[in-house]
């Protein structure tokens, strides 16, 4: 872990915005050459890590949300919880909206999540708008429950960068950045070898296992020729257990094995994985297993 920081906030910044409405061009904008980019291989369902930006004063780890919205289609709750719990997972949702898109059809995808993160409402490509129309979309977003802060930028041409950054930074909660400044470390590979066989588990299994679970990878080492890499799978409850673990081991067997082919592909290595299930009741409401699991 990096030692140099005195500072510092650090969290997780969720980018929701409908396709196209320029999350890419901001990340690219925002970031620059101080990105490190992560992995794009790595689309895990809650956070699909895009890249950190790290000061002395704060590290943002930008991620998107799973989920194309589609609003023409009816929102239905549970599609929405997925998405919904994917921001939550984030300590500063960042709603970017085109200014020339439907408002009240992202109102309504906004209003929908009912997010108790702070939300910033981001308008986007003003360079296309006029001052009337960039005057109107502020008070139309700006009245609205979700929107904790309000900032008009052009990602394109680079225009208010600066005040999205101080609007973030200010929402950002205090803590030591997770990330080395300059380079994944071991400790971050470990993060996202987690993730992945998270991600396993949202792929094989129905809405309520993902949930109850998390995975914690307690042993990374580097051998000749492979990496070992050890992880347990907790869940909350013994029923749990068997449904992850599978008739006659099929379904931890699958995961591993899915799981591995992933985390070899990220890590460019041959990898040995070893999955165990643990029964940890009510980890989501202990504080010293949140802790431990890496939710601290
Ligand atoms: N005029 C203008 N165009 C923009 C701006 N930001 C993005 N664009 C354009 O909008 C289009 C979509 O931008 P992307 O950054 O790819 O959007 P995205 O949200 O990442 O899209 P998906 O990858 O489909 O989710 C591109 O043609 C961009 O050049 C802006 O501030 N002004």
């Amino acid at each position: 872990m990096p030692n140099s920081f005195y500072n510092v906030k650090a969290g997780f910044v969720n980018i929701f915005g409908k396709p196209n409405a320029g999350k890419s061009t901001l990340l690219n904008a925002l970031i620059g050459e101080k990105l490190a980019i992560v992995s794009s291989k790595v689309q895990t369902t809650r956070h699909r890590i895009k890249g950190f930006l790290t000061t002395d004063q704060y590290q943002i780890i930008f991620s998107d949300t799973p989920g194309i919205i589609e609003p023409k289609y009816k929102l239905h709750e549970r599609m929405m919880g997925a998405v919904k719990s994917a921001l939550e997972d984030a300590d500063v949702a960042m709603l970017l909206v085109d200014i020339n898109d439907n408002w009240e059809e992202c109102d309504a995808v906004f209003s929908s999540l009912r997010l108790k993160v702070g939300s910033i409402v981001v308008l986007n490509k003003i360079d296309t708008a006029d001052k009337e129309k960039i005057e109107a979309a502020k008070a139309f977003f700006s009245s609205k429950s979700y929107c904790k802060k309000l900032v008009t930028i052009s990602a394109l041409a680079q225009n208010n960068l600066q005040e999205l950054l101080d609007a973030i930074v200010s929402l950002l909660p205090e803590g030591d950045p997770f990330y080395a400044e300059d380079e994944l470390t071991d400790l971050s590979e470990r993060f996202f070898v987690g993730e992945i066989v998270r991600e396993k588990i949202f792929e094989l299994f129905e809405e309520e296992i993902p949930y109850q679970t998390t995975v914690l990878v307690h042993e990374f080492k580097h051998k000749s020729t492979l990496i070992k890499i050890g992880a347990n799978i907790i869940v909350q409850r013994e029923t749990q257990k068997s449904i992850i673990i599978g008739e006659g081991g099929k379904m931890i067997k699958k995961i591993g094995s899915d799981a591995r082919k992933d985390i070899e592909k990220f890590l460019g290595q041959k990898v040995f994985l070893e999955l165990f299930v643990k029964v940890r009741p009510k980890w989501r409401e202990n504080d010293l297993f949140l802790k431990e699991y890496g939710y601290s």
